[in-house]
This record gives C-alpha cells, sequence and structure tokens, in this order.
C-alpha cells in the first residue's frame, strides 16, 4: 500500500474531485461517517463528546463526525475554535447541515473556556488541524494541545493528531497524543517516523472512496505486509536440491565475538539457504560448529583471534555472501572487507563492522557489477552519512534514498520502522517487528535471513523486503505466544522462523 505525503494526498483528492467528478462534499461525509463507525465500537452512547474543530477541512470531518454521533443519540458539543468567517467550502457546508440537525456549536477561542468544557467531557475527538498544517501550531491550537494532552481523557483523531506533521523533516512540534486515530485512505509518511508514530496511539485506515494511486512515480513509498510476503516469496518446489536455494558464504567473526557469525549462519540455514559456508578465525569454528552443525568452515588466518588474510576462495562458486559480523575494525579486517568488494562478483550484504569499514571505499561499492545491500541501523547510518542520528531520525527517508542512489546501493535502514532502499529510490517500510528486537544479535540474524533470501529465486528488493518481514514476524509470534519483549533475545527468534514459514507464509 502506498504511503503518502500530504502533497500527494491533495494530489489524489484533487484528482478524484475534478477528473472522477466526486463531490469534496460527499468525501468529507464519507470520511466522517467511516470514522463514526469507528468510534461507536469505542465509546458508548452514554458518553459526552467534545468535539474540537479547526478551520480546515479536517474541522469539516468534526462536523461531519458531530452530525453523526448527534443522529446515534450521542451527547455532542462542538468547539468551534476558530472565527465563523474562517469555515469555509466543504467545512462551512457540514457545518451548516450540523446546525439544521440542532447541533449545538460553541465558539470558544480562551483556553480556560475549552478547559472547563474538556472537564465535563468524556471523550475528546480532535478535529483541529489535519494534514494542512503548515509550521509550528498556532495559538489557540497550542494551548489547547496542551490542555487536552494534561487531561488524559480518551482523545481520537481525525486523521493525523493535531499538530503532528504529516510528512518527515520536522523534528520539534506540538501536537496530539492520541489514543486512536482514524487515517483518512491512506496511510501518511509520519505514520513511519519513530518520533511522530507514538502521538498516533493506536490506528487504522478508514476508506472514504478515494482510488489508491499516486502520481508522482519518482518517491513511490509503499508499506510490505503479509500480502506482499505472501504473493513473491517463492515457493519450494519438489524437485529442488539443496544447490537449488543457494550457497551462501558469510564471512566475519573473531576470537571474541564467535557468536554474530554463527547466529547469522543459523539464520541463513533457518530461512531456506541450500548450503552455509563460514569464514571465520581458526579459534571461533569449533564453537560455532557446535550451535550450527549443517554449515561447513573456512578457516582464515588470524592473530590473536581477529581475521588478517584473506585464504584463496572461488567467489563465483557462491550465489552470495555476508560480511562484517563480529569481525572487529582492525586494519586487517579493513583490507579484507575491500578486496571481498572488488573481488567478489556475486551480491554482497555488508553489516556490522564491516560497514565501519567502508565508509572511505563507497566509489569502489560504486563500481560494482553486482548488487551491494548495506544493513545500518542510524548509528551507522550517520557514520556513513556525516548526517547526525537526529537528523537521520528526523528524515530516514529523504537520507536513505539520497544514499541508496547515489552509491548504487540496496540500503536497509534498520529501526522500529525498517525502510528498505533500492538504487533507483523506491522505498518499503517494513510492517513487523516490535521492542523485543532492541538487542544484541538481532542485526546478525537479520543478516542471515537476507542472505537466504538474497539467494532465493525473487527479485533483490523482493528478497529484502520479505527478509526484513520475516525476521519481524518471528518476533511478532513469540512475544504473543511464548516469549515477552523483555525475555526475546535474538536466538529465540532463528527458532521463531518456523512458526512464521509454517503458519503466515
Ligand atoms: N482527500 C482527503 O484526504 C480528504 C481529507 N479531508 C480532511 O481534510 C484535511 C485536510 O484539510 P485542509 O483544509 O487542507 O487542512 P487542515 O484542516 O489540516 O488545516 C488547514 C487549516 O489550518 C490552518 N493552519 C495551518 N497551519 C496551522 C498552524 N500551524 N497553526 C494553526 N493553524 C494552522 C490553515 O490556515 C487552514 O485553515 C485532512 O487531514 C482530512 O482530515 C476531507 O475531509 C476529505 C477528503
Ligand atoms: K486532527
Amino acid at each position: 500500500m502506498h504511503i503518502v505525503t500530504a502533497k500527494e494526498m491533495y494530489e489524489i483528492d484533487r484528482f478524484a474531485i475534478e477528473k472522477g467528478g466526486i463531490d469534496g462534499r460527499i468525501l468529507m461525509e464519507n470520511a466522517g461517517r467511516a470514522i463514526v463507525d469507528q468510534i461507536t465500537n469505542l465509546v458508548d452512547n452514554t458518553e459526552r463528546i467534545l468535539v474540537l474543530v479547526g478551520s480546515g477541512n479536517n474541522g469539516g470531518d468534526g462536523f461531519v463526525i458531530a452530525r453523526n454521533l448527534l443522529n446515534k443519540g450521542y451527547e455532542v458539543i462542538v468547539l468551534q475554535l476558530v472565527a465563523d468567517e474562517k469555515i469555509k467550502g466543504d467545512a462551512a457546508y457540514h457545518k451548516q447541515l450540523f446546525i439544521n440537525f440542532k447541533g449545538k456549536i460553541q465558539l470558544v477561542q480562551e483556553v480556560t473556556v475549552v478547559e472547563q468544557y474538556l472537564s465535563n467531557a468524556d471523550v475528546v475527538i480532535d478535529a483541529m488541524l489535519g494534514i494542512g498544517i503548515s509550521g509550528e501550531v498556532r495559538q489557540p491550537f497550542k494551548q489547547v494541545i496542551e490542555v487536552v494532552n494534561k487531561l488524559e481523557m480518551l482523545t481520537i483523531s481525525v486523521d493525523i493528531p493535531s499538530g503532528v506533521p504529516a510528512d518527515e523533516g520536522v523534528a520539534n512540534f506540538t501536537a496530539i497524543k492520541a489514543d486512536y486515530t482514524f487515517v483518512v485512505e491512506l496511510p501518511k509518511l509520519s505514520l513511519y517516523l519513530e518520533y511522530c508514530s507514538p502521538f498516533y496511539g493506536q490506528w487504522r485506515l478508514v476508506e472514504i472512496g478515494l482510488p489508491h494511486t499516486t502520481f508522482s512515480q519518482d518517491n513511490l513509498i509503499e508499506t510490505w505486509n503479509q500480502k506482499n510476503v505472501v504473493e513473491t516469496l517463492p515457493k519450494r518446489n519438489r524437485y529442488s536440491h539443496k544447490g537449488s536455494h543457494g550457497k551462501g558464504l558469510v564471512i566475519g567473526g573473531s576470537h571474541t565475538m564467535p557468536g554474530s557469525v554463527a547466529m547469522t549462519a543459523k539464520a541463513a540455514l533457518r530461512s531456506g539457504s541450500g548450503l552455509i559456508t563460514v569464514g571465520t578465525v581458526q579459534e571461533a569454528i569449533p564453537s560455532i560448529a557446535s550451535y550450527c552443525m549443517e554449515a561447513t568452515y573456512i578457516s582464515f588466518l588470524s592473530n590473536e583471534g581477529i581475521i588478517t588474510g584473506l585464504p584463496a576462495i572461488d567467489f563465483s562458486s557462491y550465489d552470495a555472501l555476508a560480511i562484517g559480523m563480529g569481525m572487529g575494525r582492525s586494519e586487517s579486517t579493513a583490507s579484507i572487507t575491500k578486496k571481498v568488494i572488488v573481488d567478489a562478483k556475486i551480491p554482497i550484504l555488508i553489516d556490522a563492522d564491516g560497514l565501519q569499514h567502508i565508509k572511505g571505499d563507497l566509489p569502489l561499492i560504486k563500481q560494482r557489477q553486482h548488487p551491494t545491500v548495506l544493513t545500518p541501523h542510524p548509528g551507522e547510518m550517520a557514520m556513513l552519512t556525516g548526517y547526525s542520528v537526529k537528523e537521520i531520525l528526523t528524515s530516514p527517508f529523504k537520507v536513505s534514498k539520497q544514499f541508496a542512489r547515489e552509491h548504487g546501493v540496496y540500503l536497509i535502514l534498520k529501526g522500529v520502522h525498517t525502510i528498505i532502499s533500492d538504487p533507483n529510490g523506491r522505498q518499503w517500510v517494513n510492517t513487523t517487528g516490535n521492542a523485543g528486537l532492541a538487542k544484541g544479535g538481532s542485526g546478525d540474524v537479520l543478516s542471515g535471513i537476507l542472505l537466504s533470501m538474497m539467494m532465493q529465486n525473487q527479485s533483490l528488493n523482493d528478497a529484502l523486503t520479505n527478509g526484513c518481514f520475516i525476521h519481524g514476524a518471528s518476533a511478532d509470534i513469540l512475544v504473543s505466544e511464548q516469549r515477552s519483549k523483555q525475555d526475546l533475545v535474538a536466538t529465540d527468534v532463528i527458532d521463531g522462523l518456523t512458526s512464521v514459514f509454517r503458519t503466515l507464509i
């Protein structure tokens, strides 16, 4: 499903009205009624409802909601926070309908008066500001937002919690902290920004009759969900053999960090790879092999438990490789990473310490004729780009698209909402995963799943989006059935893969 910016949402709206011929007042009616259907599941009609409306169409939705709740026997008051003349067009039409239906509207701009009304209500519907917000929230909205947040009453936002920007790039704002948000037709970008999404509370889309098209193909951002995985993940052929599912190489590990490559290898095997070989230091092989008996091993030259030399490897005998996990950050591991980037004429995934090593070698990556996948978390992304972590979290879509295009890489920016970008600038947001994954080793497991997916018979975009989905889905199933976010560890996520493959896909 497309994720839209405010500009794209307005384009779709304009298309529906101007080319499609649908009346904007009907869209507003549809929005309000669809949201009322949701509200009636949450609130019973003995509760007193206060609807806060602003000057735009978000306020217009508020009038439709108020009228339809009134029709259903709810006690509703609308507090209009702007002067009458500010309410125009479709919103004015629906305001008039509410009046005709004997609805009560109070024009209030004093925050103390708003506070009195709030103290006599059980539920507040926030229809102050929608996707049309620009700049900092002005008065009286700012104070009203602060009062609503302080009271901690059930708060339901229309389309977007008032004050939250629709798009990325705005780091500081004052906004309603909603319990529920009913998002009109398509998800807005800010739903997938970790500093904005908590404001939405629980959210759901409501359909109002708009087409799900976006017009600027340049900016395609989509969610990747179970339906997409089911459609794209290749089925295992009855007549396939181990060679049909990929032969992968994992390079990394050190004497003090054997677990990382062990988890990558095991996760790759548990996600369908045919054969996995681990290239690591001699000292680490016995412990890794006892955990991952299905893999084969290449012993790398080492000194004090750190890889120092790359043996002769025929990279062309592998379908893909992953490098960097637990490798350490020495000069020798840096030069090995560089050599692999140049010599291996196969798809490569670079993670963890490998990412630290490539900062100065990005031109080498651009020259590669085979795909390169980078899997940074925001801290590593900051290291690679020179932006601060805050800047990356404020504009993760823009920063990752720019980077993927500029360096010709597939980029997986890991986070609460992992963003997958391809070298053409297309982007997807993963929809699975939970806070239980914020632990050491999660990234190693993800790398293994991705390596495996890269070797199956699917496009690289599908492989990476499917891999991210499967990783998060394993954690989600575990947390809902046997583990908690507290005790979940990375190896559980490998064990949980079986539930994902058996039940979800
Ligand atoms: N197709 C759709 O998506 C539909 C959406 N609907 C709803 O309409 C809003 C968007 O409406 P719009 O009139 O464009 O903007 P807003 O209501 O969000 O607000 C504009 C309003 O607010 C004033 N304003 C702007 N910035 C600020 C600020 N910083 N502080 C205070 N006031 C501000 C501005 O002057 C305008 O008057 C969308 O979210 C949906 O809820 C339709 O109902 C159905 C179709
Ligand atoms: K709102």
